[in-house]
This record gives C-alpha cells, sequence and structure tokens, in this order.
C-alpha cells in the first residue's frame, strides 16, 4: 500500500502548483509537546477517511473538530492533506490553522522540497517524514529542508530496523514510532516497547495510531513515550473535546 501511495505522490508533485503565500502565526509544535497539557502529551488528528476503515467520519467538519480538540485540550492538531486516500485536503489545514491556537501537523506523504514549501504555504507547523518512505540520506535532507523553512518535522518509523537505518544517519528531535504497519496495515501497540529501547535520550518520542484506550495510554507511556498520536478513537464519538477525556479517564463513558 505504502508504495502505491508514493507512486501516486510523485504524479501529484510532477503536477504541484505552489498555492499563494499565507499569513499565518508560526508555532512551535516541538515545544508543545516538550510542556503538555497533561502528563503525555496529545497530537489530535483531523481524519475523515483511511483506506483501512474506510469513511471514520460522516459530516465531516474539519474546524469544528478541531476547536472541539483544542477545548478538550490536545496540545497539537495533526490534518490529513492527502485526498485520494484519506480524503483529506490542503484547504482543511488552512481553515483550521486560521481557527485555533495551538501548533500543526501537515499529515502526508512527503518525499520532496517541493511539498515542505506548500506545508509551509497552507499554514503548517511541522511535517511527517516517514523512515520507510525513504533511504535515510534524502530523509535527512527534506528533514533539513524543513528546518530551514521553520518547520518542525516528525520522523516516523515502524520497526528497528527503520530506525536503525535513520539513527546512522541523523537524530530526529522528535520521533514516532507508527505502530501501524503501513504494508499491512495492521496495529500493535506493543510495537512500541522494543523500539523505545534504542531512542537516543534528547529524543522525544511519540506513540503514533491504534490507540483507543486509556489503558492504552498508560501502556505506550510505560513504553516510554512523551506524547500520542491519536485519530480514530477520536473521531469515532460524537463530541470531540469529551473524547479526549475520557481516553484521559478524566470522564467515564463521556
Ligand atoms: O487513527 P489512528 O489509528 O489513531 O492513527 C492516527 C495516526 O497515527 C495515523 O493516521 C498515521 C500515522 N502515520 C501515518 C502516515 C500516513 C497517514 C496516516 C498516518
Amino acid at each position: 500500500m505504502l508504495n502505491k501511495i508514493l507512486e501516486t505522490k510523485k504524479e501529484e508533485i510532477s503536477r504541484l502548483v505552489l498555492p499563494e503565500e499565507g499569513q499565518f502565526t508560526k508555532r512551535s509544535f516541538y515545544d508543545a509537546l516538550k510542556n503538555p497539557n497533561r502528563h503525555i502529551g496529545l497530537i489530535a488528528e483531523v481524519k475523515k477517511a483511511s483506506p483501512s476503515k474506510g469513511l471514520i467520519k460522516e459530516n465531516f467538519h474539519p474546524v469544528e473538530i478541531a476547536l472541539a480538540y483544542e477545548k478538550g485540550g490536545a496540545d497539537c492538531l495533526s490534518v490529513l492533506t492527502d485526498v485520494q486516500y484519506f480524503q483529506g485536503a490542503n484547504d482543511y489545514l488552512t481553515a483550521v490553522k486560521n481557527a485555533v491556537n495551538i501548533p500543526i501537523l501537515r499529515k502526508d506523504f512527503i518525499i520532496d522540497e517541493l511539498q515542505i514549501e506548500e506545508a509551509r504555504r497552507i499554514g503548517a507547523d511541522a511535517i511527517l517524514l516517514i523512515g520507510e518512505a525513504l533511504e535515510a540520506e534524502r530523509l535527512k535532507e527534506l528533514y533539513d529542508d524543513a528546518h530551514s523553512k521553520n518547520l518542525d518535522v516528525l520522523v516516523e518509523v515502524h520497526d528497528i530496523e527503520t530506525l536503525e537505518r535513520v539513527l546512522k544517519v541523523f537524530t530526529p528531535k522528535l520521533l514516532g514510532v507508527n505502530n501501524r504497519n503501513l504494508k499491512t496495515f495492521e496495529t500493535n501497540i506493543h510495537q512500541l516497547k522494543e523500539i523505545a529501547q534504542l531512542i537516543p535520550k534528547d529524543t522525544l518520542l511519540v506513540g503514533e495510531s491504534g490507540i483507543y484506550t486509556k489503558e492504552d495510554l498508560d501502556t505506550v507511556k510505560s513504553y516510554g513515550a512523551s506524547a500520542v498520536l491519536v485519530g480514530e478513537s477520536l473521531m469515532r464519538k460524537e463530541n470531540q473535546t469529551e473524547a479526549i477525556k475520557e481516553l484521559y479517564g478524566e470522564i467515564v463513558n463521556g
């Protein structure tokens, strides 16, 4: 699946026309996760659909969801911008950026500098780079390019092999472990356990995907994560502010 998505991205890049510059207040994604509102930081994801789950949210209103997440005390947001596989949009990100005061990650499959410039212009504060998508040297180039444009970077890996490949070339400040295998779409939150032991001390660790309950949150924290990235389980609830409080065990069953 990942390979298919990357083929689509190459094609999109070949006809990409950069949008006009917007006026945005840049917010530090890294600092927000370094000083989270709760015992474990939260990146709440604005996610309409995914290739593995299909449509997740009917009557999808990205700005309302983002405001509800912010009200619930999310530290950062992630907004899917991939159109073809996740039914996301650049416009969703821009609209959300204009509505909230917390930093925003552009969630997409970034393999080229043009997409980083695009991310900046549509109002992103940070981008995602996927370890399994590129050679480590190329990841490092994109990582440096993003920082030169004042964007933070969440580098995501799924397995130890990828992490070791990356760490030979550079040490990301923010490292996500995706519990979902992007080739098979299976999730396993214990994926983090072994990988966490190899993470350099100053790197902030984010547990991503497949987090549904307070128990999952506590498990991921016990493995060493400083923050989590949660999409589906929050999106499926009626009220995203309450969904966050439930996830953190602040209210029981809404
Ligand atoms: O909906 P979930 O299982 O809570 O997962 C959120 C997020 O981690 C997931 O959307 C994700 C992680 N890495 C990605 C890369 C591309 C697209 C999506 C993702």
